[in-house]
C-alpha cells in the first residue's frame, strides 16, 4: 500500500487517469470536499470490507445455488437447455455481456436459492437516536438485527417457503411483488453497492459450471445451513460431477 501510495504521489492524479485505475488508486487518491484524502487504515478497512463483501457473500449465493440445482435435475436441465441455447454453435463457451439478460430462468433459480439459502441472513444496525418500531420503543445505542432470513421465510408472502421454487420469480408475479419481500442485497441507502456485479459475476460462473457439468447431490452428504456473518454449512457440500457432452 505505501508503495502503491508513493507511486501515486510521484505520477500523480492526472497520468492515472491516463491509464486504467485499480481500486487501490481510487481509494489512495480519493479527497473529501475539504481535500483530505483516506488514512491508511481507513484504506485497509475499505480493502478489507470489498474483499470480504465482495468474495464471501458470493461464494455462499454460488455453493446454494449450485445445491439446489443438483437436488433439482428438472430445473437443471431446463438452465442447462437455455445456457445451450446461447453457446451451441460457438468457438467457445465464454459468456457474453449481451449473453446475461438471455439467461432469465437461471436468474430466476439464482434468485431462488439467495431466497431460500440467504446469503447474508441478517444485518446490524446501531439506533442513533430512539427509535419507535411498531410501538416499541428502543432507547438509543441499541443494536437492532435486522433477519433477512425471516423476511425471505415470511409464510404470509412465501407460501410453502421451505421449498426451492424457482418459478416463485417468474416475471408475471415479481410486478406484484413487494420490494422489502426479497432482499438479498439488502435495501435502502446502504444496500450493497456489488450487487449488480455480483448478479453478473454469479450468473457468468454459473453459466459456464452447468453448460461443462451435470451436477446432483452426494446422498452421503447431510447439508446442515450454519447461520453466521454469511450463510454457511456444518460440513460442507459434497456434489457428483459428471462431464457433459455437447
Ligand atoms: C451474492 C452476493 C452479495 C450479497 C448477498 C451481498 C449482500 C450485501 C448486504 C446484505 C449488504 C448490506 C450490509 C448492511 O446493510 O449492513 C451489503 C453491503 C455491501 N456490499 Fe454486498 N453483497 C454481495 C456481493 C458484493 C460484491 C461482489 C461486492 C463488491 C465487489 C459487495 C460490496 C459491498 C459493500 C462495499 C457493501 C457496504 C455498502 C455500504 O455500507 O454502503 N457486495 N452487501
Amino acid at each position: 500500500m505505501e508503495e502503491s501510495s508513493k507511486n501515486t504521489a510521484e505520477t500523480g492524479c492526472v497520468t492515472l487517469k491516463k491509464r486504467c485505475m485499480d481500486f487501490l488508486d481510487i481509494l489512495l487518491t480519493a479527497k473529501d470536499e475539504d481535500g483530505k484524502g483516506l488514512t491508511f487504515s481507513e484504506v485497509q478497512d475499505e480493502v478489507d470490507t470489498f474483499l470480504f463483501e465482495g468474495h464471501d457473500t458470493t461464494a455462499s449465493a454460488l455453493a446454494w445455488t449450485v445445491y439446489s440445482l443438483a437436488g433439482h435435475p428438472e430445473y437443471q436441465k431446463k438452465c442447462q437447455m437455455e445456457i445451450d441455447e446461447i453457446l451451441n454453435g460457438r468457438e467457445t463457451d465464454e459468456i457474453t455481456w449481451d449473453d446475461l439478460p438471455k439467461l432469465t430462468y437461471l436468474t430466476q433459480c439464482l434468485k431462488e436459492a439467495m431466497r431460500l439459502h440467504c446469503p447474508v441472513p441478517f444485518i446490524s444496525r446501531l439506533l442513533t437516536k430512539e427509535m419507535t418500531i411498531d410501538g416499541k420503543t428502543l432507547p438509543k445505542n441499541s443494536v437492532v438485527d435486522i433477519q433477512i432470513y425471516s423476511l425471505h421465510h415470511n409464510p404470509q408472502i412465501w407460501k410453502n417457503d421451505m421449498v426451492y421454487d424457482p418459478s416463485r420469480f417468474d416475471p408475471d408475479k415479481m410486478e406484484n411483488m413487494d420490494s422489502f419481500a426479497f432482499v438479498p442485497f439488502s435495501a435502502g441507502p446502504r444496500n450493497c453497492i456489488g450487487q449488480n456485479f455480483a448478479m453478473h459475476e454469479m450468473k457468468t460462473i454459473l453459466a459456464r459450471i452447468f453448460r461443462t457439468f451435470d451436477i446432483s447431490l452426494d446422498p452421503n452428504c447431510k447439508v446442515e445451513k450454519k447461520i453466521s456473518v454469511v450463510m454457511k454449512t456444518s460440513n460442507g457440500i459434497r456434489l457428483n460431477l459428471s462431464r457433459r457432452s455437447h
